[in-house]
């Protein structure tokens, strides 16, 4: 799908470096340092609204990250403001752009930094960049602690102690408003906790060209719109794709009917469950299909959804697991889906673990999956031979055989509410049935899912029902503006 939908893309550091080091070759020495630097001043223009008399701090590190910053304070200064700089590593500073920064008036600060700088209409944090490594080292801290009290905070490229890679955040970090990143976003901007710090991303094009496949990708309206389901004037509803759900128990019936409620919304042509729930879901949903035998004699499928409040019931996942169409699994499933004969299936498989579930799966920690999301999801559908999503504040998605993995931020914090990921099982579950691969019936499924969430909340309390019902508002907005 390439760029062609607006798809918002992230490249490592590696990729990146090498990207400019092409570009680099083909321009003037220092070409590249002042168009980052140029899209950064006019950034923290925007920010700022008024430059002259503003006052700005530069926090400059040793590489060419503090660089930008110099260089971009320098910019400032030639138009009134007060800019003075904090050298974290005195004598290494960019030589060139400390100079530029002194000839426009800047000065350097020598005492009272952090004060000065809880003092600034706006920090600009050049600690470090790309070429970071752990989280901000001892002298930086006091300082990114100040930080928090100036009015703005820009970051250069990415928040300093937030890798660029991961997203992880190993120790302390600065926490920007806006983080002004160069020639490509960096999967450190989209994936959390790395995200959080960032603040709201600015992209600076340099002219870098950059290859066919990020390391992470974000889908955009547009990209959500062209990868839905649209039934043709002839289908019926086992064209548009009929999707199972095996779920819920006697001890949580609800989790059948959320699952429903998903799967009825996510453009399959009908839904048919099966477990002991089936009373509570007809109740509910009189249009769903409900077989009182288990999922090997149910009748036609093309994909199941098994695990949402499913107790222990190996049997149910044996038999769906033995299905030769796309299987999700969610929930109890998880736990009762051996890896092996996952592994073994021929037809797609999708996991939709949230941390905790992850974790179990692993053999960690919750923490440690928090940590490290994009490592633990790549780990999980390596381990698994399958499509794994791995629900969040940002929801990623790792497809089976490597490749870009997804992330979804249209999620909002009212979203973690009881039944919540019920309702995305069926959604997404629902998507596989009406024809979509299981990397985009998951990353299509969260988006709508974290859209309907934001609909439906309004900035109020939901309940995981009032979701489903918002999906088709999701689902028209999609259309209407992608
Ligand atoms: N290479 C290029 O073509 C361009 C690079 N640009 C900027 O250059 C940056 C990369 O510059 P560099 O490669 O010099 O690397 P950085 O400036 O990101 O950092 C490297 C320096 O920071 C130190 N350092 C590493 N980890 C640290 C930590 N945790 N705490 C404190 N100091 C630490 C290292 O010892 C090294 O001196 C980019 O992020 C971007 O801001 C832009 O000017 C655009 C063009
Ligand atoms: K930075």
């Amino acid at each position: 799908m390439g760029n062609t939908h607006g798809m918002r893309n992230a490249y490592g550091v590696e990729t990146v470096r090498a990207a400019e080091r092409e570009l680099m070759a083909r321009l003037p020495q220092g070409a590249l340092m002042q168009r980052a630097a140029a899209g950064l001043a006019a950034a923290c223009a925007d920010l700022l609204g008024r430059v002259y008399g503003a006052r700005v701090v530069l926090l400059v590190g040793s590489g060419d990250n503090g660089g930008d910053a110099l260089y971009a304070g320098a910019r400032l200064a030639r138009r009134g403001a007060g800019v003075s700089a904090v050298l974290l590593a005195p004598g290494r500073a960019h030589p060139g752009g400390l100079a530029a920064l002194l000839a426009a008036g800047g000065v350097v600060l020598q005492e009272d930094a952090e004060d000065t700088v809880r003092r600034a209409d706006l920090v600009v944090d050049g600690i470090v960049g790309i070429g970071g490594r752990g989280g901000l080292r001892d002298g930086a801290v006091p300082l990114a602690e100040a930080a928090r009290e100036a009015r703005a905070v820009v970051a250069v490229d990415l928040p300093s102690g937030v890798d660029a890679d991961t997203g992880e955040v190993r120790g302390a970090a600065v926490r920007a408003d806006l983080t002004v990143t160069f020639g490509t976003h960096k999967p450190g901007l989209l994936v959390d906790p790395g995200r959080e710090y960032a603040g709201s991303v600015r992209l600076v094009d340099i002219g870098l060209a950059l290859p066919g496949e990020p390391e992470v990708e974000a889908l955009q309206h547009a990209d959500v719109a062209a990868l839905l389901p649209v039934p043709g004037a002839e289908s019926d509803k086992y064209r548009r794709g009929v999707v199972g759900v095996a779920a819920g128990s006697d001890r949580y019936p609800g989790a059948a009917v959320l699952a429903v409620a998903g799967a009825l919304r996510g453009g399959a042509g009908a839904v048919r469950y099966v477990g002991p729930a089936g009373g509570a879901v007809l109740a509910r949903f009189p249009e769903t299909l409900v077989s009182d035998r288990g999922p090997a004699k149910a009748g036609r499928v093309q994909a199941w959804v098994v695990g949402p409040g499913a107790g222990d019931d190996a049997q149910v996942v044996e038999e769906v697991l033995a299905a030769e169409v796309p299987v999700l699994i969610d929930a109890d499933g998880l736990r009762l889906a051996p890896r092996d004969v996952v592994r073994e299936r021929s037809a797609p498989t999708l996991l939709t673990p949230h941390a905790g579930e992850a974790a179990r799966l692993l053999g960690t920690g919750r923490e440690e999956v928090e940590a490290a999301r994009l490592s633990a999801v790549r780990e999980l559908a390596g381990l698994y031979g399958a499509t794994v999503l791995l629900k969040g504040s940002t929801t990623l998605v790792a497809g089976a055989g490597g490749g870009a993995v997804r992330v979804n931020a249209t999620g909002t914090p009212w979203l973690a509410t009881a039944g919540s990921g019920d309702v995305l099982s069926g959604l997404a579950g629902s998507l596989m049935a009406a024809g979509l691969e299981a990397l985009d019936a998951g990353s299509v499924g969260a988006y709508l899912h974290g859209l309907a969430g934001r609909f439906a909340a309004d900035g109020a309390p939901v309940g995981a029902h009032d979701v489903a019902e918002a999906i088709r508002y999701a689902w028209r907005d999609v259309v209407r503006t992608g």
